[in-house]
């Protein structure tokens, strides 16, 4: 985004946008500073309606195109407060452990800060991922000067608690998965708890305001991240994730059944392959056709390995897929299944006994599996009780998944219990 005093069509600024995706749109408009007007230039279409959701005003026409002039709103932008103060910040907070030593050798990744040695970094082609800046720093020479710098060279910008800068040493290039940080995230969690918390909304169970109620109680009983999908999906996914990514600070991450269960408001998307299966179009056909939209919407995808194990009944996912699951008592077919995900280069490997299924995951299994990968293991389907969610986590599982149990009696207790039952 670059700022350019405005003064001929009454307004503070003309704003040049250089984006392709909603996100990073969402993300620029957030650091447009408060109660100036902008004019913004009207590239796409798509635009116009974002930028509507941010900023209060119309479309004008000029003899040189048309332009959106809008105010942006007053301080209570709830989207301006999450980005600048909230303690929990997930970028915040991860850029915090940056400062350590420890936290850059964990992470291979450094935060410089200053504008001058900032451009320099970006001017010599270092690998950056994201450029923060505070709302001030937008408005001033240097800071216009390097942001248009910036936008040229397609880094993504966030609006943090300080001017910084954070890159990655190692390989040149942008590799989706170093800069995943829901994945890093997840390897947090697992180095903070024994295992992690995942719950399961499902958008067809749950009008906005009931799903809404139920991720902030999520997020107050201590679960580490919302899951939001099904296997058959009718209702539209875009508000209902918007308003769940607007109310809570867990971040947001989309199961899919199928390539049409994308949003941009989501953070990341299990980029589930039913490796238990042999339908193609399961295996690599969704995905394929999920690929653009997901790189358009700026999702971080997190390649998983999704394994169906019998459930002693027939589940949605079996059913949708038109696939077998591999039998309970089987632990053996299981362990090469997860192997190969690994070898493919997953990063996950989640073995499901289905929503709803009346026997979870076995014990045996999970520690068979477990006993075969190096990378996390989500295990989910039929947990019932906080007791069995730790046995899950005795036998070896990363990650445990409740959707239904929760659907049926979603209390703050239940939940709580659920959640240090995993955490250990
Ligand atoms: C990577 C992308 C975009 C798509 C992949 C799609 C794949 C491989 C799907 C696997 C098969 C499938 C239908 C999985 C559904 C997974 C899921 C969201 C399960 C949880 O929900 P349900 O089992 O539907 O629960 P309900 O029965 O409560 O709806
Ligand atoms: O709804 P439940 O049975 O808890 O299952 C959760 C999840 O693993 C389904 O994909």
């Amino acid at each position: 985004m670059l700022l350019e005093p405005e003064d001929t069509f009454d307004s503070d600024y003309r704003v040049h946008l250089a984006t392709t995706t909603e996100r990073s749109l969402r993300e620029l408009l957030i650091a447009f500073p408060r109660r100036y007007t902008g004019l913004f230039h009207l590239s796409e279409k798509w635009i116009e309606n974002r930028i509507h959701d941010v900023l209060e005003g119309d479309v004008i026409q000029t003899d040189v195109g048309s332009f959106y002039r809008g105010i942006k709103r007053g301080s209570s932008t709830r989207a301006e407060q999450r980005t600048v103060s909230k303690r929990k910040d997930i970028i915040v907070s991860h850029i915090r452990k940056l400062a350590s030593l420890k936290g850059k050798l964990e992470h291979s990744e450094f935060i410089i800060e200053g504008h001058l040695i900032v451009e320099r970094a970006v001017e010599d082609g270092l690998p950056i991922e994201t450029l923060l800046y505070t709302t001030g720093f937008v408005a001033t020479p240097e800071g216009k000067s390097l942001l248009k710098r910036a936008a040229a060279e397609n880094l993504s910008f966030y609006q943090g608690i300080a001017f910084r800068l954070r890159f990655s040493i190692g390989k040149e290039g942008k590799s989706h998965l170093r800069s995943n940080w829901v994945l890093n995230y997840f390897h947090e969690v697992l180095k903070k708890h024994h295992a992690g918390y995942f719950v399961l909304i499902d958008p067809e169970q749950c009008e906005i305001e009931k799903c809404v109620k139920l991720a902030r109680e999520i997020e107050k009983a201590g679960a580490d991240a919302i899951l939001l999908g099904g296997s058959f999906l009718t209702n539209d996914l875009h508000p209902i994730a918007k308003a769940l990514k607007q109310e809570t600070e867990l971040p947001l991450v989309l199961f899919p059944g199928d390539s049409m269960h994308l949003t941009p408001h989501a953070d990341a998307i299990l980029y589930i392959s039913l490796i238990s299966g042999r339908n193609p179009n399961y295996l690599i056909g969704e995905q394929v056709k999920a690929a653009p939209w997901i790189q358009r919407y700026a999702l971080k995808p997190i390649p998983t390995g999704y394994m169906l194990i019998e459930g002693g009944n027939k589940t949605a996912v079996e059913f949708m897929s038109d696939t077998t699951p591999i039998p309970r008592d089987k632990p053996d077919i299981a362990g090469p299944h997860a192997l190969a995900a690994e070898y493919l280069g997953m990063q996950m490997v989640y073995l499901e006994a289905g929503s709803g299924a009346v026997h979870s995951v076995p014990e045996e299994m999970i520690t068979t599996v477990k006993n075969q990968i190096s990378i996390p293991l989500i295990v989910g389907g039929g947990i019932r009780t906080p007791e069995i969610a730790a046995k899950k986590v005795e036998a070896g599982a990363d990650f445990i998944v409740t959707g239904n149990i929760l659907e049926e009696n979603g209390s703050l207790e239940l939940m709580r219990a659920f959640a240090n039952a995993v955490h250990g």
